[in-house]
């Protein structure tokens, strides 16, 4: 059976005791009104990791990841933050290729084929993410070039270690505008990718992995998205900035 799995992208959001404030919450509410086997995985700004791990250490399907990792494993590369020093705080998880980092910080594959090797190397299980943007959904051979962003970032891993990544199927068009991609729309790339991965992999493993959507996701859209067959989860930015809304987000999954 495949991971369930919510996460929530603060991206540069939240103050300390603001994070402080909506950790507590959602693991509250997630005591009281969350069944069942999802696993909830924070993304804050990495500031705030050592502070929050305290606050989730009593709720075993509460995880944290980093937003970002480097690609080097120390050095003089100030401002960065190595995979080694997430795993020294104990950090499970770390986001890989976010759209945002693609676009702003000209992360490419083969940048982000190092990353996952590292967070690898470390222990910590890679959120790969990948979308395309609405120029390319209209214009071009759009699935192809998701299969070719995950071939060209994960395609080099054994089957093992492709199991410790999660992939999340991120619409650029639909991240931050309120245009979710339909159910529909979301199954078909998701379906598209698992038998990419198949053809590569084999059916089982890639019957193993687990496929996120993430852009615009809310608790209104979050049923219709979570109930297509390849959609084990999301990947929420600005809905899971509030408690309420994330909450009732992972009770949909
Ligand atoms: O980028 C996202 C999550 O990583 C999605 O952001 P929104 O949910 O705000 O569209």
């Amino acid at each position: 059976m495949r991971k369930k799995i919510v996460a929530g992208n603060w991206k540069m959001n939240k103050l300390a005791d603001e994070a402080v404030a909506l950790t507590s919450e959602l693991v509250n509410m997630a005591n009281d009104e969350v069944k069942g086997d999802v696993k909830v995985i924070l993304c804050p700004p990495a500031i705030y990791l050592t502070t929050l791990k305290k606050y989730i250490e009593e709720s075993p399907n509460f995880a944290l990841a980093a937003q970002n990792c480097s690609d080097k494993v120390s050095g003089a590369f100030t401002g960065e933050i190595s995979a080694a020093m997430l795993q020294s705080i104990g950090i499970e998880y770390v986001l890989v290729g976010h759209s945002e980092r693609r676009q702003y910080f000209n992360e490419s594959n083969e940048l982000l084929a190092a990353k996952v090797n590292i967070a690898l190397e470390y222990g910590i299980s890679p959120i790969f993410c990948c979308g395309e943007s609405l120029d390319q959904r209209q214009n071009e051979d759009y699935i192809g070039f998701v299969k070719n962003q995950i071939t060209e970032s994960l395609f080099h891993l054994s089957a093992e270690q492709l199991l410790s990544v999660v992939i999340a199927y991120e619409p650029i068009w639909a991240i931050g505008t309120g245009l979710t991609a339909s159910a529909e729309q979301a199954q078909e790339m998701h379906a598209a990718l698992r038998a990419h991965i198949a053809a590569k992999y084999g059916a089982e493993t890639a019957e193993e992995i687990s496929i996120l959507y993430g852009g615009s996701v809310t608790a209104a859209s979050a049923d219709e998205l979570f109930a297509s067959p390849d959609i084990d989860g999301g990947l929420v930015g600005g809905a899971s900035l509030k408690s309420r809304e994330f909450t009732n987000i992972i009770k949909a999954r």
